[in-house]
């Protein structure tokens, strides 16, 4: 019940207008019934049988303000006016009145939920990205928005008026005949108990094919993702094997339990449905024979119940369809209750304008512990001093902790102990985008948007000028290459960036940065996979800013960090030594054997 509850969170905002247009689309169906009624009752005129009280009264009324009209006229000429209310009156005010707002609520829902879906993507802790890859996640979001968008028109515009025609009917029926009244009931419970009893089951079901859907897209986005690899080793057989292998477990899951399912279900449904309506039609005979009931009677109810009958089968179907899509919009409720990371940027555009700040880029750290799992740290009592415009190199042995000293610097997760301090400041305490704003990272894949050359370089600053922007390439080298290009600033750089070198791409990155102009500037092993010409300019770039800001580079190479003022060498998540490039040789410590490596 809490699951559906959530799934009913979805459309919260809308509950007023959504009870309201559900009532009316309930008087509507109601209102048909107003027709089987009158032809029962005009039934009743014509054999010279006496009509219903009500009607009775009406027709009373009506003959006070019209004389010369003889009584069966008159009757027939009301029963005409209802039928005329309750169909032709009617029909062109039921769509606005009922489906005009059940896909407005439907499509209004959807547009907040795509809004709130971008913000969760944007607030949600870094650590969970680590662990769902975008084809689970998009495909989740996805699913779930696209089955609530179909959903909510076919339960609250046609499931529920026909419940609620359903009750209209059991009421018309009691005031023909208890016994055959209660007789309807009672079938009624027994078959939406039993059907919703069974698709309760089914929706178990759903909820495994959901899971086994998400892992299917999951693979296909890592295929896409990693095609390069995919094709270099060859293995387009082996993943093509086993995503049809998941695919077939799919199949069967859908075909052999839930489709079968169905089928029994439906099955079961309409033959207990020909028996009652048969049964009803026994009972309504047998009365009407007895003298219990009039004609005009006998055919209401015969057609009122054949009404409510025919109306279990498409309410039958509108519950295999709500169960099939359950599962997928219970999921996007559990994606969308997830809380923030205490990384999340405030999404407040204005805020950040109004609160910039400005650092001399004089970096502590304090006592610093981390574990991305608190039983195992990773990083161990790190204490460093960084003066602002300096530039100091973290190096060490993979895995020995220098990225994530990084991300805690970018505060995308918290230290378990210890602080980091920037001018003296510590970080936890100041506004994260703010903050952030006034560092840049260049990765050693930089990453590409969809856009021009000139979009990708102002990502971070989109205000800045042409002027600066060419400053900032002509430091970062991009000057170079950026000719080349068939249209220069402005050449598409197809999505990830695909038209461009790997090189170029660094160069691209380390412009953008210096185009935000931040007071603390990371290399994350910037040079590592590039050829000697690449390197070359992108170390004639890096040189260039070293000292204009505080700059921090971790690296592999160290030839590329003789020039720094400090180096770092962490060794299984502690700083095992830190100074000049040639007081570290004269340690003959680990950085003496890692250069000593690195030369051969
Ligand atoms: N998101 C994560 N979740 C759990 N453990 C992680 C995560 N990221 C890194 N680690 C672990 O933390 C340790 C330090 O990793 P880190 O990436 O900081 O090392 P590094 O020195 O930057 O290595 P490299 O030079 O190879 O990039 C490693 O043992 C790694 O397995």
């Amino acid at each position: 019940m809490s699951s559906f509850n959530k799934i009913l969170g979805y459309y919260k905002k809308y509950k007023a207008i959504a009870i309201l247009s559900i009532v009316v689309s309930c008087i509507f169906e109601i209102t048909d019934l107003i027709v089987p009624y009158a032809i029962g009752q005009i039934l009743n005129v014509l054999s010279q049988q006496p009509v219903d009280k009500p009607i009775q009264v009406i027709v009373d009324r009506v003959q006070n303000l019209v004389t010369n009209t003889s009584e069966p006229w008159l009757s027939l000429g009301v029963l005409l006016s209802l039928i005329i209310l309750a169909t032709v009156v009617k029909a062109p005010l039921q769509p606005w009145l009922t489906s005009w707002f059940h896909w407005e609520i439907s499509l209004r829902a959807r547009r907040d939920s795509f809004g709130e879906v971008i913000q969760k993507i944007l607030t949600l802790p870094i650590g969970f990205y680590d662990e769902n890859n975008p084809g689970r996640i998009a495909g989740k979001i996805s699913r779930g928005i696209e089955n609530h968008t179909w959903t909510y028109p076919e339960i609250a515009g046609q499931m529920i008026p026909k419940l609620g025609r359903v009750c209209g009917i059991f009421v018309v029926i009691l005031l023909i005949d208890k016994g055959i009244a209660i007789a309807f009931l009672a079938s009624f419970i027994f078959i939406l108990g039993y059907s919703l009893k069974q698709v309760r089951v089914l929706i178990k079901q759903e909820e495994l094919l959901d899971k086994y859907q998400e892992n299917t897209e999951s693979h296909t986005s890592e295929i896409i993702t990693n095609i390069k690899t995919v094709k270099a080793f060859a293995t387009e057989a082996n993943e093509l094997e086993r995503q049809r292998q998941r695919i077939e477990r799919e199949y069967k899951v859908i075909t052999f339990r839930i489709h079968k399912g169905y089928v029994v279900l439906a099955t079961w449904l309409r033959t207990t449905v020909q028996t009652c309506v048969f049964l009803i039609l026994l009972f309504t005979l047998i009365s009407t024979v007895k003298g219990n009931i009039s004609l005009g009677h006998f055919i209401t109810t015969l057609t009122v119940s054949s009404m409510a009958y025919a109306e279990l089968e498409p309410i039958g179907n509108l519950i295999e369809v709500f169960a099939r899509r359950y599962a997928s919009m219970q999921r996007f409720a559990e994606f969308m209750e997830l809380s923030p990371g205490k990384d999340a940027a405030g999404l407040d555009t204005e805020h950040i304008a109004t609160n910039p700040y400005k650092f001399t880029g004089k970096l502590e750290i304090s006592h610093l512990y981390f574990g991305y799992n608190e039983q195992r740290p990773i990083l161990k009592d790190i204490n460093l001093l960084v003066e602002p415009y300096q530039t100091v190199a973290l190096v060490g042995r993979s895995g020995s902790g220098k990225s994530t000293l990084v991300k805690l610097l970018f505060r995308y997760f918290e230290p378990n102990q210890g602080q980091i301090l920037i001018d003296g400041e510590d970080i936890h305490n100041l506004d994260i985008a703010g903050y952030r704003r006034r560092l840049a990272i260049v990765h050693q894949d930089v990453d590409i948007f969809n856009g021009t050359v000139l979009d990708n370089l102002t990502y971070g600053n989109p205000k800045v000028s042409l002027q600066q922007v060419e400053q900032a390439c002509d430091i970062a080298r991009v000057e170079e290459f950026i000719h080349e290009l068939p249209h220069g600033y402005y050449t598409t750089v197809g999505e990830r960036g695909v038209r461009l070198s790997g090189g170029q791409k660094q160069r691209l990155g380390i412009a953008r940065a210096l185009i935000v102009d931040p007071d603390i500037l990371i290399f994350d092993e910037a040079t590592s996979s590039l050829d000697y010409e690449s390197e070359r300019s992108i170390q004639q770039a890096m040189n260039s800013i070293f000292g204009t800001r505080t700059t921090i580079i971790i690296a592999h190479r160290l030839s590329t960090i003789r020039e720094a003022d400090k180096i770092v060498v962490l060794d299984n998540g502690t700083i095992a030594e830190v100074g000049s490039h040639e007081e570290l040789l004269e340690q003959a410590g680990i950085y003496h054997r890692l250069h000593l490596l690195g030369s051969k």
